[in-house]
């Protein structure tokens, strides 16, 4: 691959180079990623989306893209993030990461707020350009960060944001405490772990937030926040640049450290020293450190023994899978501070289907609004099933009609093979009846696909089974509980 830069120890940026040259030393790269992404994604997807970003600065192994407005920003971010990534990656191997940004001079004048905050409810078209403004004149403005440490708090990740349940209350709690009276016994470290995309990095970003908050009673206090390949980069930036002694004074010098995502340290024995070392001295005068991690302290093998040891001896707290409850209480608020009417049916979908992490779900969600919003249609469970046709696939394929059918047999009490035998008594018929009811419901599998995994049935025979259900569950609440319940278990 042709590239005059040297990467990663590049300094460029989008304005204009010493000598005069206006081009972004990486504008042939980036416009052959843009005919690339034309070609894939279309171009009025294109045009809609991706054709206003522009290049930034190279930082190391990162790479900025600026876009106009909060709302486009946080749709490429979610939509394409990781296709950029792979598309910079395979252009250039040493870029690592794509940070999309908001472009310096579309804060400095932000958009003129041209509709109400809150979008009208659907039904009511909302003009694509008005709906967009909207969305990104609602947004507060970024944190700034603190020098050039660490990296921006994201004013919508805050504790009034995050959504409260059985499985992350004891997290969150430990997480206000600490934003409360930081550096109190028991609670330095704080260690928050648990799955990809469950609130770690918010909880972290909300503690930041209020502990930088002006109007806070006992004053601010100065906040680094950073993900744990940053601190690598920065830390080996440093000491390329000679300039160690620099970088520790800075980052000894807050009042609370918070690194994310600890796991990426392992096998990087330099960092992880001098972070050590850091933690030491941070603990030692008496201020906070807040650090996330996908294991326990006590499963990150890999990790130093004697950082292990420390990392546990603060306030070790779990962030458990989310359940079908939360789920629904995070779309609810979520939909509601979008302004746009989304029906309880699509959210219960929602909330069945994406099971895993928040960040899917919320990413499913969004794209649903931001659908309603520039086409001007409302969000209904037809038109779900439509737009997130690829999300949805993809989650479908883990229940199987074999496995739908081990669980209700188990359920009912009767046998497997009376899945797909001729037998009509209505003890064996019924469950047979709710299995086909959930494979339609739990699996992307068509009708004719479905009735030749029941003995060879034919389409009419599903089409009836699932009206026959859904018409019982209307009436009987204990057998919709059952149905619930095996969905449930057979979804978990
Ligand atoms: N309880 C919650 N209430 C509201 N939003 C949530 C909640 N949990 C997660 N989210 C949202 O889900 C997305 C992913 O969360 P976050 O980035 O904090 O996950 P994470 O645990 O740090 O994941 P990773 O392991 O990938 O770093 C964010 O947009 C966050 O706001």
């Amino acid at each position: 691959m042709e590239t005059a830069v040297n990467v990663p120890y590049l300094t460029a940026s989008s304005e204009a180079s010493s000598d005069g040259d206006q081009r972004h030393p990486l504008s042939d790269n980036w416009a052959r990623i843009c005919g690339r992404l034309q070609t894939e994604v279309g171009e009025v997807e294109y045009r809609t989306w991706l054709r206003q970003m522009t290049l930034g600065p190279v930082d190391h192994d990162e790479i900025t893209l600026y876009l106009p407005t909060r709302f486009l920003r946080d749709w490429v971010r979610s939509q394409y993030g990781d296709r950029l990534g792979t598309m910079w990656n395979g252009e250039i191997a040493e870029i690592r990461r794509v940070e999309l940004m908001l472009a310096p001079d579309a804060r400095a004048n932000p958009p003129m707020p041209v509709a109400p905050a809150m979008s009208p409810v659907l039904g009511a078209p909302v003009a694509p350009v008005a709906a967009m403004r909207a969305v990104a004149a609602a947004a507060p403005a970024v944190a700034e960060p603190r020098g050039d440490l660490a990296a921006p708090l994201d004013p919508r990740f805050s504790f009034e944001a995050f959504v409260v349940g059985k499985p992350n209350e004891f997290a969150y709690a430990c997480a206000r405490r600490v934003a409360e009276r930081p550096s109190s016994p028991g609670f330095n470290p704080l260690f928050l772990y648990g799955g990809v995309g469950l609130g770690k990095t918010h909880l972290m970003h909300a503690i930041g937030l209020e502990l930088t908050r002006p109007a806070r009673p006992q004053g601010a206090v100065s906040v680094a926040y950073m993900s744990a390949e940053k601190f690598m980069y920065r830390f080996i930036a440093a000491i390329r640049s000679q300039s160690t002694m620099e970088f520790k004074e800075q980052l000894r010098s807050v009042d609370v450290l918070m690194i994310d995502d600890l796991q990426f340290l392992i096998g990087k024995d330099n960092t992880q020293e001098e972070f050590f070392h850091t933690f030491n001295a941070l603990v030692d005068a008496g201020k906070q450190i807040v650090v996330s991690a996908d294991k326990s302290p006590s499963d990150l093998s890999g990790l130093e023994d004697r950082l292990r040891t420390r990392l546990g001896c603060g306030m070790v707290a779990d962030l458990h899978a989310t359940t079908f409850e939360l789920r629904i209480s995070i779309l609810e608020a979520k939909a509601l501070a979008s302004g746009v009417a989304v029906p309880p049916k699509v959210l219960e979908f929602l909330a069945h289907k994406i099971t895993t992490n928040v960040r899917e779900l919320e990413g499913a969600l969004n794209r649903m609004i931001a659908h309603a919003n520039l086409f001007g249609r409302s969000v209904t469970l037809d038109a779900t099933q439509e737009v997130l046709h690829d999300i949805l696939k993809a989650h479908d394929r883990r229940v199987t009609i074999e496995e739908i059918q081990r669980k209700v047999s188990e359920h009912w009490n009767i046998r497997l093979t009376d899945m797909s035998s001729a037998r009509r008594a209505r003890a064996v018929a019924r469950p047979r009846q709710v299995a086909m009811y959930l494979a339609k419901q739990l699996t992307s599998r068509s009708l004719p696909e479905i009735g030749r995994k029941f003995g060879n049935r034919d389409h009419t025979t599903v089409m009836h089974a699932v009206s026959r259900v859904t018409e019982l569950m209307e009436r009987d609440t204990a057998f919709a509980e059952d149905v619930e319940l095996l969905r449930r278990m057979l979804e978990s």
